[in-house]
């Protein structure tokens, strides 16, 4: 089977409610899909969001590295060469994930589809249900109370709360969650990198001694602040997750070695795909250290790829945080895997399971 074309359109979405963080707040989902032609009519879909504030990338960037570096390296190839593709879409051009990640989710679906499997199980996985949380963007008290509340009469029994504020609206924040719900839902916190380690400190230890114990709080500090990381670990009970500060093996070989992290978030577009997130997973696994398979505001194909990864490593894959197209009013994509509140069924048919992209 030859790739003989790339093409390039739009998957949008509207969401529920803005989606905010400390780094970014966004009205709708806007991913740049990539569909792959090939010789025998079967096609291969990926995609990727603009996520400027944590990548890099926009969608000028991702346009420009797909048609002029990433693309015309894939032409008049064969996918039964896949880790020769996958290699040369890594090597094509630096940085750019989300366009590697487009790219090589694209490769897997039409390997996978070329294998006549669902992709989880090309990866030495099964079809699985999975179970995500739901995000809880950052406002004032009371409206992510509504929201939070809204989550669990959905079905969700975990919640990740976005924080990040200042460190006193933070503490509230999190209180006034916690004295509505506490016993219904798992608080997992999220402060996107806007505290400083002292700071985190002092919030942890303020909410640990009021009897609350979130499951983990995930990039308290800037992405480069590792000894920050670590220094928290010391101080605190609550387990610390890595997001930000983990793109690549380098990276998360230091944050091993420095045992900086109980926890790590792995993303497909901050790895650049599919193959590189499997590796990283593979890494944590030598070092006893569990993950979570994340997403970032994207869409349903994207949220798909990632729980195939995950169905395929569920021995270190734990968590997931694949709520992306439970956010959304509509996917803007027809997809074999179903999206039911908190649960994800992975499709049992060939590939990604792709049928339709609906009209940007
Ligand atoms: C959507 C997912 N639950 C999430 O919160 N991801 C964020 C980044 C998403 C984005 O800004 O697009 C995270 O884990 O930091
Ligand atoms: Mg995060």
């Amino acid at each position: 089977m030859i790739i003989t074309a790339c093409h390039l359109t739009r998957i949008r979405a509207p969401l529920i409610t803005p989606f905010k963080t400390a780094l970014r707040t966004v009205q709708q989902v806007d991913d740049i899909a990539v569909i792959l032609d090939t010789d025998v009519g079967i096609q291969g879909y990926g995609s990727a969001p603009a996520t400027a504030a944590i990548t890099g990338d926009t969608h000028g960037s991702i346009v420009a590295a797909i048609t002029e570096h990433l693309a015309p390296r894939l032409i008049g190839r064969s996918i039964a060469c896949l880790h020769e593709l996958l290699q040369a879409n890594d090597a094509a051009i630096a940085h750019n994930n989300n366009a590697k990640a487009a790219i090589d989710m694209a490769l897997h679906d039409l390997w996978a589809t070329f294998l006549a499997q669902p992709l989880c199980v090309a990866l030495g996985g099964q079809p699985s249900v999975l179970e995500t949380n739901l995000t809880i963007s950052l406002n004032a008290p009371d409206a992510m109370l509504a929201d939070a509340a809204a989550a669990v009469a959905r079905g969700f029994r975990a919640l990740k709360i976005k924080l990040g504020g200042d460190p006193a609206s933070d503490l509230a924040r999190v209180r006034h969650l916690h004295a509505h719900l506490d016993g219904q839902v798992e608080l997992r916190l999220d402060a996107n990198q806007a505290w400083n380690a002292r700071q985190t400190v002092q919030i942890l230890r303020a909410l640990e001694q009021d009897g609350i114990q979130p499951a983990w709080i995930e990039q308290p500090v800037p992405a480069a602040d590792i000894a920050g990381l670590r220094h928290i670990r010391e101080h605190v009970a609550t387990p610390v997750m890595v997001d930000e500060s983990v793109f690549d093996l380098r990276q998360l070989l230091r944050v091993l070695e420095l045992q900086a992290a109980d926890l790590v978030n792995l993303k497909l577009m901050k790895a650049g795909g599919i193959r590189n997130t499997l590796m990283l997973a593979d890494l944590c696994r030598q070092f006893g250290v569990p993950c979570q398979i994340g997403c970032m505001l994207e869409s349903a194909l994207g949220v798909s790829a990632a729980a195939h990864v995950a169905a395929a490593r569920r021995d270190v894959i734990r968590f997931i945080d694949l709520d992306a197209a439970a956010l959304c009013l509509e996917p803007g994509i027809v997809l074999d895997t179903r999206f039911e509140h908190a649960l994800i069924h992975v499709n049992h048919t060939p590939g990604l399971g792709v049928r339709e992209l609906l009209e940007p």
